[in-house]
C-alpha cells in the first residue's frame, strides 16, 4: 500500500496527473466514495462525461418524482368523481410541472461539482477510458458543454468505476423514434396517445403519469408479467386498477417494427397482434452498464453485459486495484439508488484497505415503483422463500376497504407479509397503495435487523398514520 500523496487544493490537483484514486462517475455512487477518500487525506480525481450530479438527481428518482407525485394527487382529487373538491377544470399542467422539476434539476450539476471541489476532490470534464492499468485517458465529451480541455491522461494505482446503466439498445426498424426516460422528462407537452415498450419500471411509473395528464396509454411487454420482480397478486391488483383507470396492456408481445406516418404519428407493428398508431414511444425496456467507452480492456478489467466483474467486496476479480460499485457493477442486486449507496459506503471502507473486509450487505433494501398507487417490496417474495425452504405464514388482504385508504381517496390497496414460522421474523413485505412507498421501509428496518413481527404488533404507532396500519398486517 502507497502512502497518501501529500493534499493540495482541487485546482492546484487539476494539473497534477497522479492521484491516489480516480472515481469515474458522479453519480450517488461515485460522490460518495470521493468524498470519503479525501477524508483520509487521499488526493482523489473524478471525471464525469455529463452534467455532474448522476442519473438519480438529474434524470431519473428526484426529477421522475415531481411528475409521479402530481399524477398521484390528481388521481386522488379525481377519486369519487371529484365531488369533494370544488374546481371547474382539473387537468395536470405540463408546462408548469416540467419547471418546476428543472428547480430541481437545474442547480445539481454546479453544486455538486463546487461541492466536491469544496471537499478536495479534482474535478474533470469528459469522457473517461482506460489506456493501461494506471492509466485514464479523458477525452471532450459532447454531452457535457463544460468539458473543452485537450484529451489528457491521469494515472492512479485505485480506481472506482461508478459509470451507471443506459437504455437498452433495441434493434427492431424504426427503433430509433423511440424516446428514453432522459428525453420524456424533458417533453415540453405529452401527446395524446403514447406507448410504452416494456412493462417493468419506467413504464408502470410514466404510463400511470401519462394517463393522468389524459393521454391514451398502452404499456407492451414481451415478458408474461408486469413489474416483474414484485408480488404477483399485489401487481394483478395494481394492473386490474390501472386498466379501469384507462391503461392498456399487451402482455406476451413483441415489437416488429415502428414505421412513420405521413404526419406525426407512428404505426407500430406487432409479432402476433394487431399494429397501433401512437404519437409518441417512450423506451421502458431495461437499462444496461454504461461499460460500452471505457475500452477496459486495456486495463484488464473482466465484465459482462451484467456489469464489471467483482467479489463480494467490490473489487474487480481482475484487477486488484480497481473496484466498482452501482448500477455498473454486476453485484447481483437490483439498479437502485439505495444499492448504489450501499456500495459506495462498502467501497469506501475497502478502496485503500491492504485487505478489503466489508462486504455489501443488501438485505432489507427496499424497492417502490411510483406509480397510481405505489407498489413496493422488501426481503423475500412467496417463490423465493419457498425456494429456500422457509416455513413461513402469510398474512394477505385486499385493503381497499379499510378507512386510512378510502381517506386518501384512492381505493386500490392491500398487503402480504411473510413471517417465519419457527422464528417470527418478517422474511418478505409487499405492499400496495398510498402510504406503501413509506410503510415500507419499516418493514425494511425489520427486516435488516431481524426485528420479529410481534415487536411491529406491540408497537404505539402515532394514529392515525399509514404505519399504524401495520400493525393490523402482521
Ligand atoms: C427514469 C429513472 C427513474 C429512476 N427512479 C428511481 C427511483 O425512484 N428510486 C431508485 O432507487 N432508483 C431509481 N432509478 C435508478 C437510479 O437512478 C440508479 O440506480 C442510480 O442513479 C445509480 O447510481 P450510480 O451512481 O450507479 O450511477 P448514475 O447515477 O447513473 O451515475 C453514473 C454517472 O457516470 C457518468 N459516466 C458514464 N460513463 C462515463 C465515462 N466513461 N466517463 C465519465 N463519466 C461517465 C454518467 O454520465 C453518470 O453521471 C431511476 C432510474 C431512471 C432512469
Ligand atoms: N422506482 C424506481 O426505483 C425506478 C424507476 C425507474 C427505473 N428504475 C431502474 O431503472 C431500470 C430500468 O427501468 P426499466 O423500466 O426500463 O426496466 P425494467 O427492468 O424495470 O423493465 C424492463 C421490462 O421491459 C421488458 N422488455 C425488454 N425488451 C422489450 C421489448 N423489446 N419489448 C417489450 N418489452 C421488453 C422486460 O421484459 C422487462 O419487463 C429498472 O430496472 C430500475 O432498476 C427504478
Amino acid at each position: 500500500m502507497n502512502a497518501a500523496t501529500t493534499f493540495t487544493s482541487p485546482y492546484q490537483e487539476r494539473t497534477k496527473s497522479q492521484f491516489d484514486l480516480i472515481v469515474i462517475g458522479s453519480g450517488p455512487a461515485a460522490k460518495t466514495i470521493a468524498r470519503e477518500a479525501v477524508q483520509s487525506k487521499r488526493s482523489v480525481a473524478l471525471v464525469e462525461n455529463r452534467e455532474f450530479g448522476g442519473t438519480c438527481a438529474l434524470r431519473g428518482c428526484n426529477p421522475k418524482k415531481v411528475f409521479t407525485n402530481a399524477a398521484l394527487l390528481f388521481d386522488q382529487i379525481s377519486f369519487d368523481e371529484g365531488k369533494r373538491f370544488e374546481h371547474q377544470k382539473l387537468e395536470l399542467n405540463w408546462q408548469e410541472l416540467l419547471s418546476y422539476k428543472r428547480q430541481f434539476t437545474e442547480p445539481v450539476a454546479k453544486h455538486t461539482e463546487e461541492k466536491l471541489n469544496d471537499q478536495g476532490v479534482a474535478t474533470f470534464h469528459g469522457q473517461a477510458s482506460f489506456v493501461d492499468r494506471q492509466t485514464v485517458e479523458v477525452h471532450p465529451s459532447k454531452n457535457d458543454p463544460a468539458s473543452v480541455d485537450p484529451a489528457r491522461r491521469i494515472h492512479a494505482k485505485r480506481f472506482a468505476i461508478c459509470v451507471g446503466a443506459a437504455p437498452r439498445p433495441l434493434s427492431f426498424p424504426g427503433s430509433g423514434w423511440i424516446i428514453n426516460s432522459d428525453e420524456f422528462l424533458e417533453q415540453t407537452h405529452l401527446p395524446r396517445r403514447v406507448l410504452f415498450v416494456g412493462g417493468g419500471y419506467i413504464s408502470m411509473e410514466f404510463g400511470h403519469v401519462a394517463r393522468s395528464y389524459g393521454s391514451d396509454v398502452t404499456i407492451v411487454e414481451q415478458g408474461d408479467r408486469l413489474l416483474s420482480g414484485f408480488d404477483h397478486d399485489m401487481v394483478d391488483q395494481l394492473v386490474a386498477w390501472s386498466k379501469q383507470k384507462g391503461i392498456r396492456f399487451r402482455t406476451e408481445c413483441k415489437i416488429q417494427a415502428i414505421k412513420k406516418q405521413s404526419g406525426n404519428s407512428f404505426l407500430v407493428h406487432f409479432k402476433n397482434n394487431q399494429p397501433i398508431e401512437v404519437d409518441l414511444v417512450v423506451h421502458g425496456a431495461g437499462r444496461i452498464p454504461n461499460l460500452d467507452r471505457l475500452n477496459l480492456s486495456a486495463a484488464e478489467i473482466k465484465f459482462t453485459k451484467r456489469g464489471i466483474a467483482v467479489d463480494s467486496s467490490l473489487r474487480s476479480t481482475s484487477h486488484d486495484g480497481v473496484f466498482a460499485g452501482g448500477d455498473c457493477a454486476n453485484n447481483g442486486a437490483p439498479m437502485l439508488t439505495p444499492i448504489a449507496n450501499e456500495d459506495a459506503y462498502v467501497i469506501g471502507k475497502n478502496v485503500f484497505a491492504d485487505q478489503p473486509t466489508h462486504r455489501a450487505n443488501y438485505r432489507g433494501i427496499a424497492a417502490v415503483a411510483f406509480t397510481c398507487p405505489p407498489i413496493a417490496t422488501v426481503g423475500m417474495t412467496e417463490e423465493e422463500a419457498s425456494e429456500q425452504g422457509i416455513e413461513f405464514d402469510i398474512h394477505t388482504k385486499d385493503t381497499s376497504t379499510w378507512g386510512s385508504v378510502r381517506k386518501a381517496g384512492l381505493t386500490c390497496a392491500g398487503y402480504k407479509i411473510l413471517v417465519e414460522k419457527s422464528s417470527g421474523l418478517i422474511v418478505g413485505a409487499h405492499l400496495l397503495g398510498v402510504g406503501s412507498e413509506d410503510q415500507v421501509n419499516l418493514f425494511a428496518l425489520a427486516i435488516r435487523h431481524q426485528i420479529p413481527a410481534k415487536e411491529l404488533k406491540a408497537m404505539p404507532f402515532a394514529y392515525p398514520t399509514f404505519t399504524a396500519d401495520i400493525k393490523r398486517m402482521v
